[in-house]
């Protein structure tokens, strides 16, 4: 409910408004999750089930988010997550998105599939703001070392691999709708003379101009025989960028993450667009955060919608984490003051719940400031009835 003065004071009212005016299929495509959506409502719902436990008399007049992400200094530990197509949105789109983050000190991670070139995207935001660039691995592998190539000369600190996409998940709205994005849009990143041309003709139409869907479209692309050697070890190979893997949910996979070198995880299920029925990402990542130790550092994404859902995630581990939908909410209220203000919101609501926990600083944020659920989710490894470590540590809780 928009309060009199038509201002979003809430993540909510920024849906809200959203749905009011973004065309049905446009919002169906950011909306929606995989088939029943148990894992895009988990995600959000979880949350709930994590309880604070606040402290008093701590001295709270003056606090700070100031955080460091892979040894560099950010304001917050709050940052924009990977979206296609953001000119859905808004005209303006990333560029858009762009200024807003940097505005507010937020890391972005731009989508390979974005509506506006990455050098574009980088060229709006100040010299000291962030951009991770993600990536999907092609058949043709020429097509991803391109983006590679050019994510660094413009400027991008890391690189993004998302892992849980071989090919999309069974979205209903979409397949009900059949949706394609409108033909003006264009996947900018395709469309360099570089890519265009060692690609042999991987143009952006491939995108959507065909009989297929755009999902379906993404599937012909994509390599469906990645795997950790052929698709880490060869990224590795071919920059010095650091490498995050996104969307790990277990600790087996961490592990192999370690392994192969890469410097950072994001637990995340795609929102729930991916694999219905996987855990929640506030479920997941503590037997994540275990399996990481201080080898690697922990992000992660998917429902956050409140500033206290950040004060859980950093209580249980993770060192940053990122929104998507309530980005692109906000960018279909009103643009870059939008999307500005979704995470205006947010940072806020964060600083407010440090204060009244009595937290003064990101490092304070631990366990001890909240309350978790036990014996929920456990799974046993294949012919052990044994307890792996984080079900130990949670069953000696009961
Ligand atoms: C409309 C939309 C498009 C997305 N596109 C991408 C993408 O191109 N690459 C990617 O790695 N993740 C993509 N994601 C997943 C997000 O990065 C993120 O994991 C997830 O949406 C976080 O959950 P939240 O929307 O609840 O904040 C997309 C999500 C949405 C909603
Ligand atoms: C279809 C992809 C390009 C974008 C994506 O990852 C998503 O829609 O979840």
């Amino acid at each position: 409910m928009m309060s009199h003065t038509n201002e979003a004071v809430c993540i909510k009212d920024l849906e809200a408004v959203a749905k009011n005016v973004m065309p049905s299929g446009a919002w169906g495509y950011y909306d929606s999750g995989a088939h029943d959506e148990q894992t895009k409502f988990d995600n959000a719902n979880a949350f709930d089930n994590y309880r604070l436990h606040p402290r008093m008399l701590r001295d709270v007049s003056k606090i700070t988010t100031q955080t460091s992400v892979l040894g560099k200094p950010v304001r917050t530990p709050l940052g924009v997550a990977p979206c296609a197509l953001h000119k859905l949105a808004h005209a303006e789109g990333e560029a858009a998105t762009s200024r807003a983050a940097s505005k507010h000190g937020s890391i972005m991670i731009l989508s390979t599939y974005s509506t506006t070139s990455m050098e574009k995207v980088i060229a709006q935001g100040s010299k000291d703001a962030q951009y991770w660039m993600q990536l999907y691995v092609y058949r043709d592998r020429s097509v991803s070392e391109e983006i590679v190539r050019r994510a660094e000369k413009a400027g991008f600190s890391a690189l993004v691999l998302t892992v849980d996409a071989p090919v999309l998940g069974k979205r209903l709205c979409d397949a009900r709708n059949r949706f394609n994005p409108p033909p003006h849009l264009r996947l900018e990143n395709f469309m360099g003379p570089e890519v265009a041309n060692s690609a042999g003709g991987y143009t952006p139409d491939l995108a959507w101009s065909k009989k297929e869907t755009f999902g379906a479209t993404f599937g012909a692309n994509g390599d469906q025989s990645l795997s950790w050697e052929n698709g880490i070890s060869w990224l590795k190979s071919i920059t010095k960028l650091p490498i995050i893997v996104k969307g790990i949910m277990t600790a087996e996979d961490t592990q192999l993450a370690i392994a192969h070198g890469c410097a950072g995880v994001i637990v995340s299920n795609h929102g729930g667009r991916q694999l219905d029925g996987a855990l929640s990402t506030i479920d997941a990542l503590p037997q994540v955060v275990d399996a990481a130790g201080d080898k690697i550092e922990v992000y992660m994404d998917g429902g956050i919608r409140r500033g206290s859902d950040i004060f859980k995630a950093l209580a249980l581990g993770a060192r940053a984490v990122f929104v998507a939908r309530p980005i692109l909410w906000g960018l279909a209220y009103k643009g870059e003051e939008g999307a500005y203000h979704a995470l205006d919101i947010l940072q806020k609501e964060l600083e407010l719940t440090m204060m009244l926990s009595g937290t003064r600083s990101v490092d304070e944020i631990d366990e001890s400031y909240i309350y978790q659920p036990v014996n929920r989710w456990v799974r046993y490894a294949p012919g052990s009835k044994k307890a792996t470590g984080a079900q130990k540590k949670l069953l000696a809780k009961l």
